[in-house]
């Protein structure tokens, strides 16, 4: 097994971290973009590897579209695959084949694709046969267990001769996704109508046009350098996240309000953000239905600064990379630190350690924001991560810039 010893960083940091660029806006870009004709319109797409394996599929004529484990390529996919009339077989890692799929395979047979599940019914890999319109302008679609089937339904929606009248069923989770998808629509040209009371989204047949797009840098990534200024114990200890926007379309942006709770202050520079140390409050409740990537970076600063945390709308957490929620309880519990459901309305309270016990080493469960949530508390002990090339996933670079603190 591979492992990196992370030593406890004695010393305090001042520098810029280039953040990498969202794998969320690439993934939407690199659709849209495709279904709009375009060639080499988009700028400053992610390296992250669920982006250049979206790229690689895109380009590629196999009949085996393997997305190893990425959610947005497969999903994405999926519906471009299926409404293109493209015969392919969607598969992935053992993970993905766990990751459920039938809600968007069975709005995508109500429009008329041909799809068949090759092993399990409601999971890849699926074998996408054709695509003959059914005459459907209108569907229900479940907004509980992943927000990108919706967005995999509306970025194809322009192509169907009727357009698409889409009713969102249930409670809705990670809906800044959703409105990401839609305001990428538009950027590339598509007019659509929002009827959020009804949860009902309204978009007419039309065509994207090929536009120059630029992708803006990941506040998810941002995340775990907000982690690295609340766990330093100097007090002068600053970061300048480069290339976020002030006014980003990732609802992840929130990890700034989070974190003026956990001790960090965020000012907009111009070109990004630069992040100073301030006072933790004593305990913190939050939501995460809108920004489920941020409960891992969360739990783990409250772990290490000893802030008592209500956590809700994690259910997700279960059907992602991994059971985050599992590998968090395991993990947090090698630090002295509890989190436990304490409610059946899905309620869970993390409760630190008196003391921080250093755990013997972190195991990272194929889930690349493991490893990076887990890495800041080497600010304040030593920490193994147990196969950190998992970060490739969101962020190659991560460990690179990692050495800039270290
Ligand atoms: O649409 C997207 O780009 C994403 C949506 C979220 O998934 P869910 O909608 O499944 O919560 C998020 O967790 C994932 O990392 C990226
Ligand atoms: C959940 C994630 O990705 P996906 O669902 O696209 O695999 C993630 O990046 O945290």
């Amino acid at each position: 097994m591979k492992t990196i010893l992370l030593p406890k960083i004695q010393h305090s940091f001042q520098t810029e971290i280039p953040l990498p660029s969202s794998k969320s806006e690439s993934n939407r870009a690199l659709i849209i973009n495709a279904l709009a004709g375009g060639k080499d319109n988009l700028s400053n797409l992610a390296e992250a590897r669920d982006t250049q394996t979206m790229m690689r599929l895109l380009a590629s004529d196999d009949a085996v579209a393997d997305v190893i484990d990425a959610g947005t390529t497969m999903r994405f996919l999926t519906a471009y695959f299926a409404v293109t009339g493209q015969q392919k077989t969607m598969t992935g890692t053992p993970r993905m084949c766990e990751r459920p799929i039938g809600i968007l395979v069975d709005a995508l047979r109500a429009l008329g694709a041909d799809i068949e599940y090759v092993k399990a019914e409601g999971y890849p890999p699926l074998a996408l046969k054709g695509f003959n319109f059914s005459g459907n302008n209108r569907l229900q679609i479940r907004g509980d267990v992943s927000s990108q089937y919706i967005s995999a339904i509306l970025m194809i929606a322009p192509l169907l001769p009727e357009g698409l009248v889409l009713e969102i069923t249930g409670e809705l989770g990670s809906k800044p996704y959703i409105e990401m998808t839609l305001k990428q629509m538009e950027a590339f040209g598509a007019t659509i109508s929002r009827d959020w009371d009804n949860t009902t989204l309204t978009v007419p047949a039309q065509k994207y046009e090929p536009i120059p797009y630029a992708i803006e840098s990941d506040w998810s990534g941002a995340s775990y350098w907000f982690s690295a200024v609340a766990l330093s114990e100097n007090e002068d200890a600053e970061l300048e996240l480069l290339g976020l926007k002030e006014n980003s379309l990732q609802g992840d942006s929130v990890i700034t309000d989070i974190m003026s709770h956990l001790g960090v202050k965020s000012e907009y520079t111009g070109r990004g953000f630069k992040l100073t140390k301030i006072p933790a409050d004593a305990a913190l409740e939050w939501d995460f239905t809108n920004c489920p990537d941020l409960a891992q970076t969360v739990c783990v600063v409250a772990a290490a600064k000893k802030v008592p945390l209500t956590l809700t709308g994690i259910e997700s957490l279960k059907v992602k990379e991994t059971d985050r929620i599992f590998a968090l309880q395991t993990e947090l519990a090698k630090l002295g630190t509890k989190l436990e459901e304490i409610e059946t309305n899905h309620k869970y309270l993390l409760t630190p350690a008196d003391e921080l016990t250093a755990p013997t080493s972190i195991h990272t469960y194929d889930d690349h924001r493991m490893a990076m949530a887990f890495a800041p508390l080497s600010l304040l002990i030593d920490v193994v991560i147990e196969e950190p090339d998992v970060v490739v996933k969101s962020y190659p670079s991560f460990w690179k810039h990692f050495e800039k603190i270290q």
